[in-house]
Parts: C-alpha cells; sequence; structure tokens
C-alpha cells in the first residue's frame, strides 16, 4: 500500500487523489492487548509472568524481604535483539507535594505510631527508601536537591515526567538492575542496594526480544498495595479500566479465603467491567507444587495429592465467586475461570508434567489474544476496499447505472441511519427511566450510606478513626490502606445510582467481543451493497469499496463506544466527587480536638442540603455524555458514508494512477485469507 500511496503522491492533488491517500493511511495494523496480572506481595505474580512468556529469570522474584512496588509492563521489543527497560518517573512536582505533605504532618505534631499510614502506600517508608534515614532532619527544599538523585538525572530534566532507557543483553543483568527500580525492602535488610528508586517512579516497560507470545499482548503486573501518590493511582486506574482480560493471583494453600485477593478484585470490578473493557477474569491459583502433607510419601502420592487440592481449590473458589455480587454484577460465570499452576514445576518438571502445573494453558490463551490473524485479514480487507476504488475509478465509466446506484446509494443511507437514530433514542429512554429511580432511592438513603462511612463499626480499632477520615476528605472523598478495603465515599454515594444502571449498562455496552453494543443495531446498519453488486456488476469495484468503508466504520465506532462507555459509567461517581470537592476541602481544614466531629458533621451537613441537587446532577450528565456519544455515531456514519459514496460516485478520473498490478495481488491475498481462516499470507 506504501508502493500505491507513492503512486498517487506522483499525481496532481485533487479531491479524490487527497482522500485516497487519507484512506491508506488510515489502515490500522496495530492491536494491544492488555493483561493485568494482581495480587498481594509473594502470591507469585512475577515468577508466573516469567514462566508464561518463557523467560526464566526477567523479573525479579524469590527474594521473600523485598516486594515489587510499582506497576511494570512487559511486552515485546521489536526493534532490536535486547532487553530493554523502560523507566517512567513522576513528576517532579509530584514529588515535592509528597514532601510537603509529610512535613505538614509532621509539623502538625502528628506523630509516627506503629502500623501508621501517611496517606495511604505510608510516606514515610517512601521517603527512607530513597534517603534512608538522612530525610528526617531535613525540609523538602533540601530533598529536591539534585545530589539525591544523582543516578538518576532523568528524573530531575525539565520535561513533566522524564524517562530513563536501560539496555541488556541477558534478561538475568536486567532482572538484578531492575530491583532498585522496582522493589521496596521495607526491612532494610538489603546490603548490597542502599536506594529504592520505587517510589519515584510511575511505571516500567519491560521489553522482552524474540518472544512470540507478546507480539501483540502487555502484561502488566499491577501491585495491590495502596497509594497516596495520584500520577501512579491516575495510571493505576487507566491501565486497570483498559485491561481486556485480568489475572488474580493467590497462593493456593488459601485461595478461596484469600481477603485480599477478593478485596482486590471487588474493588476493581466496577473499573474493570462497567467503567472498562475487561472480558474475562483467571483466577490463579499458584504455587500448586507446595504440599506439606506429611503422610504423602511417594512421587504418585504427591501428585495425587496436588490433584485432589488444585479440585478442591477450583470448587472452592467458584462456590465463593458466587456469593461476591460485587465482582458478579460485572462478571457472568463464563467470564471467570479458575487455574491452578506451578512456575516452580513447569521449569523443573520434578513433581509435575508441564500441562498439569496449567502453565501451557495460559500460554495458550496468550497465544490466541496475540492472534494478529484478524488484524491481517482487516489490513487487506481495508486495501482492497480502497485499490478496488482506484481501479474501478480508472476503468468503469457506465454513466447511466452509476446515477442510479448512486440514488439508490444515497436513499439506503438515510434510511439506515433513521433506525439507528430511533433504536439509540430507546436505549437513551431506558437509561432515564433507570435513572429516575436511583435518584429517588438515592436521596431516601444516602444518609444512611454516609453515616456508614463516617461511623464504621470497627469494633474497638476506632482509636485512629479520626486519622482515616482525615487522609479521606484529604484525597477528594477516597482512601487506600495499605492493608485492608479501600474507602471510597463518593462510590457509596452513588451506589443506588450506578445500580439502578448496571444491568441495563452491561447489555447495552457488553465487554465481550463477540457481543455487540447498542443491542446489535449498528451491526445490523448495512448499505446493502452485497445485493448491490449482483444487480449492478458494472460498478463493482466502487461498491466493493463501500463495503470495506462500512466495516472499517463500524469497527472504528466500537472502539469509540468501548472508550466513551467506560467515561459514561464514570461520569456517576465523578460528579458525585465533584458535587462534594468543597466540603472535602473544608473537612481536611480541621485540626486539633474535635476534628472528628467536625469533618463528620461538615460531610453530614453538605450531603443533606445537597441531596435533591446532587444526585439529579448525577443522572443529567451521564444521559448528557450519552447523547454527546449517540450524535457521535450518527455523525460518524453518515460524514464518511456519505463522502465515501460522493467521492466514488462523482469523481474525476484523470489523476488516477494504473494499480492493476497491485489490485490482482491484493485481490489474491484477501481470497486466500478468506479461504483459510487460520491461514498465513
Ligand atoms: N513452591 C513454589 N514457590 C513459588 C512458586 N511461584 C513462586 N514461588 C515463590 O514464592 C515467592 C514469591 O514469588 P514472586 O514471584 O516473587 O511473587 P510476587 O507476587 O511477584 O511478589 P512481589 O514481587 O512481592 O509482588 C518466591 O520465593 C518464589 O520462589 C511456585 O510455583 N511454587
Amino acid at each position: 500500500m506504501e508502493h500505491v500511496y507513492r503512486k498517487l503522491k506522483n499525481e496532481e492533488k485533487t479531491k479524490l487523489n487527497n482522500f485516497l491517500k487519507a484512506k491508506i493511511g488510515d489502515l490500522e495494523t496495530e492491536k494491544r492487548e492488555l493483561v493485568g496480572v494482581f495480587g498481594q506481595t509473594g502470591a507469585g505474580k512475577s515468577s508466573l509472568i516469567n514462566a508464561v512468556i518463557g523467560v526464566k529469570n526477567l523479573l525479579p522474584s524469590g527474594d521473600v524481604r523485598a516486594c515489587t512496588s510499582v506497576m511494570i509492563k512487559v511486552e515485546a521489543n521489536t526493534k532490536n535483539s535486547k532487553f530493554e527497560a523502560e523507566i517512567e518517573f513522576i513528576s517532579k512536582e509530584d514529588w515535592k507535594d509528597e514532601l510537603w505533605y509529610v512535613d505538614r504532618i509532621l509539623k502538625d505534631g502528628a506523630q509516627k505510631e506503629e502500623g501508621d499510614d501517611y496517606g495511604g502506600g505510608d510516606t514515610g517508608e517512601k521517603l527512607t527508601a530513597v534517603y534512608g534515614e538522612e530525610w528526617k532532619n531535613m525540609s523538602p527544599d533540601d530533598l529536591m536537591d539534585k545530589k539525591w538523585f544523582k543516578e538518576i538525572p532523568e528524573f530531575l530534566q525539565n520535561r513533566e515526567e522524564g524517562k530513563k532507557i536501560l539496555t541488556f543483553e541477558s534478561a538475568r543483568e536486567l532482572s538484578a538492575k531492575l530491583v532498585k527500580y522496582t522493589k521496596s525492602d521495607s526491612t532494610g535488610q538489603d546490603g548490597d542496594i542502599k536506594r529504592f528508586y520505587w517510589p519515584l517512579i510511575k511505571c516500567v516497560t519491560v521489553r522482552v526480544p524474540h518472544n512470540d507470545l507478546l507480539q501483540h499482548v502487555t502484561l502488566v503486573d499491577l501491585p495491590g498495595n495502596g497509594d497516596y501518590n495520584k500520577s501512579r493511582d491516575k495510571m493505576w486506574k487507566e491501565i486497570v479500566g483498559c485491561c481486556s482480560t485480568v489475572w488474580i493471583v493467590t497462593e493456593i494453600k488459601r485461595a478461596a479465603s484469600d481477603a485480599e485477593a477478593w478485596d482486590i478484585l471487588e474493588n476493581a470490578s466496577s473499573l474493570m467491567g462497567n467503567g472498562g473493557e475487561c472480558q474475562q477474569v483467571h483466577f490463579i491459583c499458584t504455587k500448586s507444587d507446595f504440599i506439606t502433607d506429611l503422610d504423602v510419601n511417594s512421587a504418585a502420592e504427591v501428585r495425587a495429592a496436588i490433584f485432589k487440592r488444585n479440585r478442591e481449590a477450583k470448587e472452592a473458589v467458584m462456590t465463593n465467586f458466587r456469593k461476591k455480587h460485587k465482582i458478579n454484577k460485572h462478571f457472568s460465570e463464563e467470564c471467570f475461570k479458575v487455574f491452578t499452576v506451578s512456575s516452580k514445576e513447569f521449569l523443573k518438571r520434578k513433581r509435575l508434567e508441564p500441562e498439569d502445573t496449567e502453565i501451557p494453558k495460559l500460554q495458550e490463551f496468550l497465544q490466541e489474544l496475540d492472534d494478529s490473524h484478524s488484524d491481517t485479514v482487516n489490513y487487506v480487507f481495508g486495501a482492497l476496499g480502497i485499490i478496488s476504488l482506484i481501479h474501478g475509478a480508472r476503468y468503469s465509466k457506465v454513466a447511466g447505472q452509476t446515477e442510479r446506484v448512486h440514488t439508490q446509494l444515497q436513499t439506503t443511507l438515510r434510511e439506515e441511519l433513521d433506525k439507528i437514530r430511533k433504536a439509540l433514542g430507546e436505549v437513551y429512554m431506558d437509561f432515564k427511566k433507570c435513572l429516575t429511580e436511583g435518584v429517588e432511592k438515592s436521596k431516601d438513603s444516602c444518609e444512611k450510606k454516609l453515616n456508614s462511612v463516617l461511623f464504621p463499626t470497627l469494633k474497638g480499632k476506632n482509636r485512629g478513626f479520626h486519622k482515616t477520615l482525615k487522609y479521606v476528605v484529604e484525597n477528594n472523598g477516597t482512601y487506600k490502606p495499605k492493608k485492608g478495603k479501600t474507602m471510597n465515599m463518593n462510590e457509596k454515594l452513588s451506589s443506588h445510582l450506578t445500580d439502578s444502571i448496571n444491568e441495563k449498562f452491561r447489555k447495552t455496552f457488553p465487554n465481550e467481543r463477540q457481543c455487540e453494543p447498542f443491542n446489535g443495531v449498528i451491526k445490523a446498519f448495512s448499505l446493502q451493497t452485497e445485493r448491490l453488486i449482483q444487480q449492478n456488476k458494472a460498478v463493482e469495484l466502487q461498491l466493493t469499496f463501500l463495503k470495506t468503508e462500512e466495516e472499517k466504520i463500524k469497527t472504528k465506532l466500537n472502539k469509540l463506544i468501548r472508550e466513551r462507555k467506560k467515561m459514561i459509567y464514570g461520569s456517576l461517581v465523578q460528579t458525585i466527587e465533584d458535587c462534594m470537592k468543597s466540603c472535602y476541602e473544608k473537612a481536611a481544614t480541621f485540626s486539633g480536638p474535635g476534628m472528628l466531629n467536625n469533618m463528620r458533621s461538615t460531610v453530614e451537613c453538605h450531603v443533606r442540603g445537597s441531596k435533591n441537587i446532587m444526585f439529579e446532577q448525577a443522572k443529567k450528565i451521564l444521559l448528557q455524555n450519552l447523547t454527546n456519544l449517540e450524535g457521535e455515531i450518527l455523525k460518524m456514519l453518515n460524514k464518511t458514508l456519505t463522502e465515501s459514496v460522493e467521492l466514488s460516485f462523482k469523481m474525476d478520473h484523470s489523476t488516477i494512477p494504473d494499480v492493476s498490478a497491485e489490485y490482482d495481488m491484493v485481490k489474491k491475498k484477501y481470497d486466500m485469507l478468506k479461504s483459510s481462516p487460520e491461514g498465513e499470507i
């Protein structure tokens, strides 16, 4: 197609010529699937990733003292045959904010108590990681001095967020260097490394050469611990919202009862489900080889014991899943699968055969996800359309028939757009009805919901609640403790609204790629080019182009809908957060005696005073976002197809190059692809 592009470039610049060049530039080749890997520290995530992608020593694992503390993306290095680590830092301003935050807390007289969190993620611990103990006697300005960052000058560069790129010949070398950037060692026992830079890092991308599984797949290790840092939290949410599959990793011995793993899943469910694009959740029970039963001796007995526990773990996890409504309202049972794996045995083969470790099943899954066949078909189909139009423009000049087909196409386009408009209008009315009920319920019970956050029943653990609530209001209503459940006041307040639309939303915007959004109305849209081709062979090439254009615009629309639906769903909580912002700011100003009561009454008063507006506002904004999306769908369809119809049937032939040879070649490749669904071209 580059060759065809150059031919067009050598011709005079007409409207049609420019249009064709733009269409070639628009052909898509790249698609990436994101697989998010969650789990608490030590669950075996790094070992799992290494085993699955078949690179033994890539992500550092095995050291129980140091745990991974930054997001690590693992993908293919398509540029050269080196191992590469791209380290992306948070901005200097972000780090300054954290330094000032700790400084203020210490000046406020808050003593560091055992197990105390400085706003989630323990900022004190972060400072010790970067500066050692010396930070305690220094001002935030001193701590920004460049002498601290000699090893990472990129962090101080003037660009908003710096990047450092390291290249290595082997995975082992990369792994050894990575520790200082990705791991935290809260015990301070790692003698070799003096400074750990994880608090300054937003994300690390590890690129692996010659890896077949990662051509179109990125695996992301997402540490589950809480983090107050805003840019990291934002990135975490963005990545979770873009994962098409999520792996929840937990040790098999406590798979069903591992509160932390299930909490991570519960907290992220709305972000992945209706608020995201996750199609599959895989619950992965690790270390299946680890048997402590002393009665088991022979190899056969060990294997039998492992298989028995695998079966039991699978059943227990499924039973637990059925009870978790926060999760299963976003994911059906078909989307939820359990695996029992052993990364160790997969590599060592002492007790188990590779297939018994279930790692090959995950590899197979990635292989299917990585499949670039459909991308190739789409590319060649799109290319065929464009080249058909160029070829047809040069050779077909059947004036009368062209005029008739042109008129028919215009009529069909109008009628089909009307059908879509009507169907989208019905969807709007359905959501309006659900939300109206949700608003009434929210008004009736928001104070009760609020009380569950303001007055938790912590059974004797109320001592530090004033600090917890302070973090909540300082952080716009949310708080991620290092251990335990995330608190989210905005989600609590909007829960009746989200519940009112959850089911309808999942049906209207299904994450499963084989299901269609808006009840299939966009898929059903058709200019009926197939029928027209049968009746009008003389303009077959132009009609072939329109057929490919129709498919391409539908694919584009599905992508747009997938992106927008996340924003539309998220707008409910976002509006509540915006409406609560002023009261959080006011509540955060209290300190000293009476702080807890003052914070509570400020939040209570605000919710009581604004409940008649706040929920109605959230409904209005969601519906407005939906209207905007519907408008955009109609506009894109109309504009793209009207332009394509006009240019294919009313064009100036004088500037069209001869592409007969290219046409024959692309047509042949397309026919080959069509006849062998999994074949290579
Ligand atoms: N027996 C056994 N041990 C395993 C297996 N997978 C991991 N481990 C061990 O479990 C420990 C933690 O493994 P990691 O892969 O580092 O765990 P992680 O989830 O990446 O931990 P963080 O880096 O802290 O997030 C290490 O000591 C591993 O050797 C396994 O399949 N079998």
